[in-house]
């Protein structure tokens, strides 16, 4: 089911600080930022090449990364994005194999454009697991 690593996601309490230790200490190139109002995120993507890294920051009152931060006040990171054909024939077989899909079930489209969900941490090896359809 899943294909290639499509981003590993790190959160950070400040996006404008973490883009400068990846410009300047690392040498990355960075997106321009995103803010997607509906994920309660901003979002940078570093280019890699074979994968991406995805750099967030929360947007709003009720972004759901906030606890995530409270237990990591400098970050961390945050899930992991597989790369899937058919994004709703991979839920329902997981949903059958009781796996937990996380909100409402139907996916969202993400910061690339595509649809995406997310899998609950405790189901995946204490790993935050996003879905994208690519
Ligand atoms: C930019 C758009 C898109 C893209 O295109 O790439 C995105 O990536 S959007 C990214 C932000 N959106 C999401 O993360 C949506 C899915 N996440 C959630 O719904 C929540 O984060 C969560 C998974 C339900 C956790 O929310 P939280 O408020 O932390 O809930 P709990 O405190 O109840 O946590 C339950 C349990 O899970 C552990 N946990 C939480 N987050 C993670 C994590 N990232 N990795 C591993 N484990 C995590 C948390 O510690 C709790 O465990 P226990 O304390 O042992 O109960
Ligand atoms: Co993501």
């Amino acid at each position: 089911m899943i294909g290639k690593l499509n981003h590993v996601a790190i959160a950070v309490p400040d996006l404008e600080a973490a883009c400068i230790t990846y410009r300047d200490a690392l040498g990355a190139s960075l997106s321009q930022r995103q803010e997607l109002p509906e994920h309660g995120v901003t979002v940078v993507f570093i280019d890699l090449g074979n994968t991406k890294v995805e750099l967030l920051e929360p947007l709003g009152e009720n972004s759901p990364i906030a606890q995530f931060l409270e237990r990591n006040p400098t970050g961390g990171m945050h899930h992991i994005c597989y790369e899937v054909p058919d994004i709703r024939s991979a839920r329902d077989r997981l949903l059958a194999e009781g796996a937990r899909v996380l909100g409402d079930g139907e996916p969202k489209i993400g910061a690339h454009g595509k649809p995406v969900l997310f899998l609950h941490p405790k189901d995946f090896c204490g790993t935050l697991v996003e879905l994208e359809e690519v």
